[in-house]
């Protein structure tokens, strides 16, 4: 990486955009590669090398040999996120399967930590395929995140929100991805340009409103971030990472 820009992958649904409208206003964006992917194809390119600096589910950190959780952001929530649900036509209890969402890393595993500790309710777990969402009936429930849930509520009679029920199980908040890099070679200068261009998106919710198109129109865009995503990785999520990495190390052979 000497002589070249870090190369900077981030998730490229709207819950992250208040983060890249700050990295945008900032200088340091000319200072970096950036690119945008679903979720776990971020994951993929940290652990692949592909990426140094990643806004990454943190279901993949056990993955990555060294790594360094540089920012005070992340994608988190403090109870309902709205965005990362089960959805399906019965009520849990009666599903038999459940699909688990391709573009995750995080929710698929806190689904199954929810389905086992707190739901306690076992079910046959589906990978899913693009498209999957239209299998989603009877008994058979679906896992679906980020900006393909816009809309769903109406669809499926049951919606289970999984920050919603860790809240229930845990008292916590949960943190779904964070801004980790792989390299040694970013300066503390770099990274605290590269957390203040991220508070400075969050201060300015309102320009970016101005940019945004309105997915739905019943879905509001500053509620959504002010309300549901919860951007701070303050005490209580990284008190919630240490639980939720620990129930990954102990039970999900990787
Ligand atoms: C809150 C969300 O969290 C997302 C969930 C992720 C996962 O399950 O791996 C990863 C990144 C986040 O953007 C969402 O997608 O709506």
């Amino acid at each position: 990486m000497v002589g070249t820009k870090p190369r900077m992958v981030a998730v490229s649904y709207l819950n992250t955009k208040p983060l890249l409208y700050g990295l945008l206003r900032s200088p340091i964006s000319d200072r970096m590669d950036m690119d945008l992917a679903i979720p776990s194809e971020c994951a993929r390119r940290l652990v692949a090398g592909e990426a140094e600096i990643g806004l990454v589910p943190v279901a993949v950190l056990p993955e990555l040999p060294e790594y360094e959780i540089i920012s005070d952001y992340c994608i988190g929530a403090d109870g309902a996120v709205a965005t990362v649900c089960i959805y399906g036509d019965v009520p849990l209890r009666e599903m038999t399967h459940v699909y688990l969402d391709h573009h995750s890393r995080t929710s698929v595993l806190l689904a199954r930590l929810l389905l086992e500790e707190y739901w306690r309710h076992p079910v046959t777990l589906l990978d899913a395929r693009e498209g999957y969402i239209e299998h989603i009936n009877g008994t058979i429930g679906g896992l679906v995140i980020g900006d393909r849930t816009i809309g769903l509520d109406k669809r499926f009679r049951y919606v289970y929100d999984l920050g919603s029920a860790w809240k229930e199980h845990t008292g916590l908040p949960f943190v779904f991805a964070a801004w980790v890099t792989t390299s040694p070679d970013l300066s503390p200068k770099f990274i605290a340009e590269f957390n203040a261009a991220l508070r400075e998106g969050l201060d300015h919710l309102p320009q970016l409103q101005l940019l945004l198109p309105s997915p739905t129109p019943d879905f509001d865009l500053t509620h959504y971030y002010t309300h549901h995503i919860d951007y701070h990785l303050d005490v209580g999520k990284r008190q919630a990472l240490r639980r939720f990495l620990s129930y990954i190390t102990a039970s999900v052979s990787v």
